[in-house]
């Protein structure tokens, strides 16, 4: 019988969901890639499960029931574009395709519009929770026409996570490239924790812990408010003996971090919208920094800056919940005013509701925080809604204590800080911004603003030094 889905791709992602859909789609789910032995290896590895595998394009296509349904699962970039020209000449008016990757949103926008010329319906779907969670329940963001969402969540719902009060995280989240911009910005605060997680870790070990004690000490916070997937995996990680050695594993992984470019995107896109996501941009650059070999080798012989940093754990913790809740705030801030500025309607209670389970940055807080957003759907931020407000305000000065601490001993902790830079920043009435402008107006005439009267003012600075206003 024709299968109602077909994956493209047979690497970790594309079988993990395609062996996820073939458990729990009624009739078989068809895969597909060019190289048949890798279908062979995926089907052979899993009797039992309704895989039907193909290496020829047509065939595959034919084995679709109609409308047809193509959840591409390969690399973004190039390889999509490939895919979908091959796909297209195959396909009927009304078919679908998925794009399940990684892609960049203009990218999506550009294969919506090419695609709906040729009668097929594209749609970017951004997929969160690595194989595991592809294979028992990932988180999917999806943004594109109400019509195509109508043809295919019933397929996509049973396969996803689900919350503690059973929803399924998977979701329609707005118009366009909607879903692949929400993937991108979760990829932007996945970057900030991983970074946040990893500069507690250094002001822990500069206190005199061994990795395998901060682990543990990281096993205690996730079992308190601010439990969260990656606390809970920094725990294990930690935890984990080095096979070669005996030892701690991560005193032998080398600290050049990579990155495969949703991190660089977000902050181009806020950069574009004018949005701040300094956590995330300073989690970005950390690793460049971090991979700046030669850079770095300049200074190895000189005597390391690091002192130690003598904190209460708890003061660690609050200073890391705080910075957080910082970076979260900047990646919706940024989804937010990206949906107004493309018109996606994006609702970030829906996005809060589909994180909170599947993805990566799936936490505890998120269950609170998308009630919240629900009872304020205008909420310029969520820091500024109870209980977020309260906790803020209450660990800022954890979070000061930690970023202070930290610099005074020169452990690098770019993220915390700018955390704590972007708050106070918020909170400082009139900032030195001010001289920003008024220098602009000096070697450019770029004009200023005042605070007591509408308008643009300029000095006429190689003149009579008179204001004039526009
Ligand atoms: O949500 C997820 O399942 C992950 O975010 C996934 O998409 C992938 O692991 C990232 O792309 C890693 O990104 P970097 O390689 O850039 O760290």
């Amino acid at each position: 019988a024709a299968a109602p889905i077909g994956v493209v791709g047979t690497g970790v992602m594309g079988a993990s969901l395609a062996r996820n859909l073939a458990r729990n789609v009624d009739g078989s789910v068809a895969m597909f890639d060019l190289d048949q032995a890798k279908i062979d290896a995926v089907i052979a590895a899993h009797p039992g499960e309704d895989l039907v595998g193909y290496s020829d394009l047509p065939d595959f296509v034919a084995g679709l029931t109609s409308p047809r349904v193509i959840l591409l699962m390969v690399p973004a970039g190039a390889p999509v574009d490939a895919v979908v020209a091959s796909l297209t000449p195959l396909l009927d008016d009304g078919d679908i395709i998925i794009d399940g990757g990684n892609s960049h949103y203009p990218d999506t926008e550009r294969r919506v519009a090419g695609c709906a010329a040729d009668g097929i319906r594209f749609i970017g779907m951004g997929v969160s929770g690595g194989e595991q969670g592809a294979l028992l329940g990932p988180a999917m963001m999806a943004g594109g026409d109400p019509s195509v969402w109508a043809d295919i969540s019933g397929l996509l719902e049973p396969i996803a996570a689900r919350a503690d009060d059973g929803q399924p995280c998977v979701a329609l989240v707005g118009s366009g490239a909607s879903g692949h911009f929400t993937k991108m910005v979760h990829n932007g605060i996945e970057y900030a924790d991983l970074q946040l997680i990893a500069e507690a870790f250094a002001v822990l070990r500069a206190g005199g812990r061994s990795g395998r004690e901060v682990g543990e000490i990281f096993a205690a916070w996730n079992a308190g408010e601010g439990r969260s997937y990656l606390l809970e995996s920094a725990a294990t990680v930690l935890a984990q003996d080095d096979p070669q050695t005996g030892g701690e594993l991560i005193e032998r992984v080398s600290d050049h971090a990579k990155g495969k470019g949703t991190g660089a995107w977000t902050v181009i896109a806020a950069a574009e919208q004018g949005v701040s996501v300094s956590v995330i941009a300073e989690a970005l650059f950390a690793r460049s920094t971090s991979s700046a070999t030669a850079e770095r080798a300049v200074w190895q012989g000189d005597a390391p800056l690091v002192g130690t940093v003598d904190l209460p754990v708890d003061v660690v913790e609050h200073g890391y919940l705080a910075a957080r809740s910082i970076a979260y705030q900047q990646g919706l801030a940024l989804l937010a005013v990206a949906s107004e500025e493309f018109g996606w309607n994006v609702e970030l209670s829906q996005v809060v509701r589909i994180w909170r389970a599947g993805c990566i940055i799936r936490a505890r807080f998120l269950d609170a925080l998308s009630k919240a957003y629900a009872d304020n759907p205008e909420a310029t931020s969520f820091l500024a809604l109870e209980p977020f407000r309260t906790e803020l305000l209450e660990r800022l000065p954890s979070l000061r204590a930690v970023a202070t601490a930290a610099m005074g001993a020169c452990v690098p902790v770019p993220a915390l800080s700018a955390a704590l830079n972007h708050q106070a920043m918020l909170m400082t009435g009139s900032l030195p911004t001010a001289l920003v402008q008024l220098l602009r107006d000096f070697f450019g005439s770029h004009t200023y603003e005042r605070t007591d009267a509408p308008g643009h003012f300029h000095i006429v600075w190689e003149g009579d030094r008179s204001e004039l206003r526009s």
